[in-house]
C-alpha cells in the first residue's frame, strides 16, 4: 500500500462484504496531537496574499494528515442542526418503516445497511445526493432539511475544490472540470451508533480510505475518529461544533499520482451515547476516467496507480454504486 504500506503492517480481508484494512495497533499514537482547522473564508478570501498563506498552510496540513477541520464556512449552525436532527428522526422511525430501505438492488438511491459484526457496529442510511438529491419520504421534515444542507454545502465544494486545484499549481477550474464536478457522484452514508446493539466487536467502523474526491463529516457527539497521517500516527479527531471535518479521498491520491494521500480512518465503538453522523462521499462523474493526471507524472514520478473510470472502480468486487467502496489495493501498481 504506498506509502503508508511501509509504516503500518497491513491485513486485508473481508468480513460482511466489507473490505478491512486493519493496521496493527503499536505504532506510535500522539494522544496531544490535532487535526488542524480551516478558516473557509480565508480559503476563498479575496486579498491574494490571505488567500495564498492560507493555501500554503493547507498545502502543508494535506500533505501530513490528509483532513482538517473547516470552520466559518457559511453554513448556518441552523442548516446543520435540523439536518442533523432530520437524521435522527429518521433513526425514531420504526423498525418496519426503516426496512423499507433495506433492499440490495443494484440499482439503489437509497439503502439502509445494519452492520452488528465484529468488524462494524452501525446503523446506516446510504442516499445518492448529486447529480440527483434522494431522501426518504419520511418523516415530514427530513427531506427538506437534509436539501438544504446539501444544496447549501455544494458551494462550500466548489470553493474546496478551487482552492485544492490552486495547490495543486493549476487554475482555479482544474479539479472541477477534471473530475466533471458538475454532475459529481455524491453519496450521504447517515450513520447512528448504537448504543442499542449488543456489542460484538470494538469498532464502529473499522479502519478504511474513502473512494471520492473528498469526504465531509458532521456529527452530534464528541467524535471517536481516529485518522492516520501520513507520516504514521493516529490523531483523535476533534471535531469543534458546528465545523465540518474535510478528508481526502482516494481518487485526489489517485490523480496526484499519491503526492497527497487519501488517508485511513477509523471509529471506535463507544456504547455509552447515541451518535449521528453525516458522511458525505464526493466523488467525480461515474464515466470520468481516473488515473493519474499527466502533470503528476514524469520519469521519477511513474504511474503508481491503474486508471478506470469511477462506475468501474464502484463495482470493482462485485459492490454496488451506493457502497462507495474503495478499491485501492487493487488500483495500486
Ligand atoms: O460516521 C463517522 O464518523 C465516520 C464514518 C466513516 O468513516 C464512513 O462512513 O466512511
Ligand atoms: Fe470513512
Amino acid at each position: 500500500m504506498a506509502e503508508t504500506a511501509s509504516l503500518v503492517t497491513q491485513n486485508h480481508f473481508e468480513l460482511n462484504n466489507i473490505s478491512i484494512i486493519n493496521p496493527v495497533d503499536s505504532i506510535n499514537p500522539r494522544a496531544n496531537d490535532e487535526i488542524p482547522t480551516f478558516d473557509y473564508s480565508m480559503l476563498c478570501s479575496e486579498d491574494p496574499e490571505t488567500r495564498s498563506k492560507t493555501l500554503i498552510d493547507l498545502d502543508k496540513a494535506l500533505k501530513e494528515y490528509a483532513c482538517f477541520n473547516l470552520v466559518n464556512h457559511d453554513l448556518p449552525d441552523k442548516i446543520i442542526e435540523d439536518a442533523l436532527k432530520g437524521i435522527s428522526d429518521f433513526y425514531d422511525l420504526t423498525e418496519e418503516e426503516r426496512k423499507e430501505y433495506q433492499t440490495t438492488d443494484p440499482t439503489d438511491k437509497i439503502r439502509r445497511c445494519l452492520f452488528t459484526t465484529n468488524g462494524e457496529n452501525r446503523e446506516c442510511l446510504r442516499v445518492v445526493t448529486h447529480p440527483q438529491f434522494h431522501c426518504p419520504t419520511k418523516p415530514a421534515d427530513f427531506s427538506e432539511a437534509f436539501g438544504e444542507y446539501v444544496k447549501r454545502f455544494r458551494k462550500i465544494k466548489c470553493g474546496l475544490a478551487r482552492a485544492f486545484s490552486k495547490i495543486l499549481g493549476m487554475e482555479d477550474c482544474y479539479l472541477e472540470k477534471a473530475l466533471k464536478l458538475e454532475s459529481g457522484f455524491d453519496v450521504a452514508v447517515l450513520g447512528v451508533y448504537p448504543p442499542w446493539f449488543e456489542l460484538k466487536g470494538s469498532y464502529g467502523v473499522p479502519a478504511h480510505s474513502d473512494s471520492g474526491f473528498f469526504v465531509s463529516l458532521i456529527e452530534t457527539a464528541p467524535i471517536s475518529l481516529d485518522v492516520l497521517t501520513t507520516t504514521g500516527n493516529w490523531v483523535k479527531a476533534k471535531i469543534p461544533p458546528h465545523a465540518i471535518l474535510v478528508l481526502l479521498g482516494d481518487h485526489f491520491e489517485i490523480l496526484t499520482n499519491g503526492k497527497y494521500k487519501s488517508p485511513i480512518h477509523k471509529l471506535a465503538q463507544d456504547n455509552e451515547r447515541k451518535r449521528i453522523s453525516m458522511a458525505t462521499i464526493h466523488g467525480p462523474s461515474l464515466d470520468t476516467f481516473m488515473g493519474p493526471a499527466p502533470e503528476f507524472v514524469d520519469e521519477s514520478h511513474p504511474p503508481a496507480y491503474r486508471g478506470m473510470t469511477y462506475t468501474q472502480s464502484l463495482q470493482a468486487n462485485g459492490y454496488h454504486l451506493i457502497d462507495v467502496h474503495s478499491n485501492m489495493p487493487q488500483v495500486r501498481i
